[in-house]
């Protein structure tokens, strides 16, 4: 599995943010994004996921342009961006079987209150997300990733709102991922224990 960009330009309105962007992320590698604050890194990471589109460049995965073959492509991505995806007045259960569905991956209460469990949840499943805490709502966010198959992770400052042990656990999380044959692109201003093969850095200051 490789997800591969070639010669990517974007632009958010007038200004093109970055020119001339490629890199290679093979199975098993972590990329992590960086770039002084407006280099692009939010613009970079949708792009990817085919949330904005971009001026010229291509996006390709396992070697097919991700624009001719979505559906495949889709199937293997899960984006988690700055903003949590969740219905404030439903509970977390609620929200994850809603965006498990959404994502082609019904599953079941059992597995769903695991996950909540395990990241530190467990009581809270049936309190609507609009009485959680910042730092409790991206908990829920982030119980995504115990519960999906895909295997490319695009994810926007995930360590954001998290107390120690929450920081501790998505850590975690990413390197079993990323051991298990796992891809992960994110921006984060937290490092990730991983070994210097495991990972690649960009910094978006270059290709401005
Ligand atoms: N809705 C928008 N319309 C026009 N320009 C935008 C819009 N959103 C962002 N931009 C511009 O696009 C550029 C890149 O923004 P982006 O959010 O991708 O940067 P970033 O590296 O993620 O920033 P940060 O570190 O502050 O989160 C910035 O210069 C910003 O001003």
């Amino acid at each position: 599995m490789t997800l591969s960009v070639q010669k990517l330009q974007c632009s958010r309105g007038d200004l093109t943010v970055f020119q001339g962007l490629s890199f290679t992320l093979n199975a098993g590698q972590l990329l992590w994004v960086e770039g002084r604050n407006g280099s692009g890194k939010t613009t970079l990471l949708r792009t990817v996921c085919g949330l904005f589109l971009a001026d010229e460049g291509n996006i390709e995965w396992k070697g097919e342009l991700t624009k001719r073959t979505p559906d495949e492509y889709y199937r293997q991505l899960l984006y988690i961006g700055h903003q949590n995806a969740l219905k404030l007045d439903l509970t977390p259960l609620e929200n994850l079987q809603l965006l498990c569905r959404l994502a082609g991956q019904p599953l079941t209460e059992v597995q769903i209150e695991d996950a909540l469990l395990k990241m530190g949840l467990a009581g809270y499943e049936d309190v609507p997300v609009r009485q959680m805490s910042q730092g409790q709502q991206r908990r829920v966010a982030l119980s995504r990733l115990l519960l999906t198959d895909a295997a490319l992770w695009v994810l926007d400052e995930p360590f954001v709102a998290l107390d120690v042990a929450a920081v501790e656990l998505l850590q975690s999380i990413l390197v079993t991922h990323v051991e298990n044959e796992g891809m992960v692109m994110l921006t984060t201003h937290q490092a990730v224990p991983l070994p210097a093969e495991k990972m690649q850095r960009i910094s978006l200051d270059q290709y401005a």
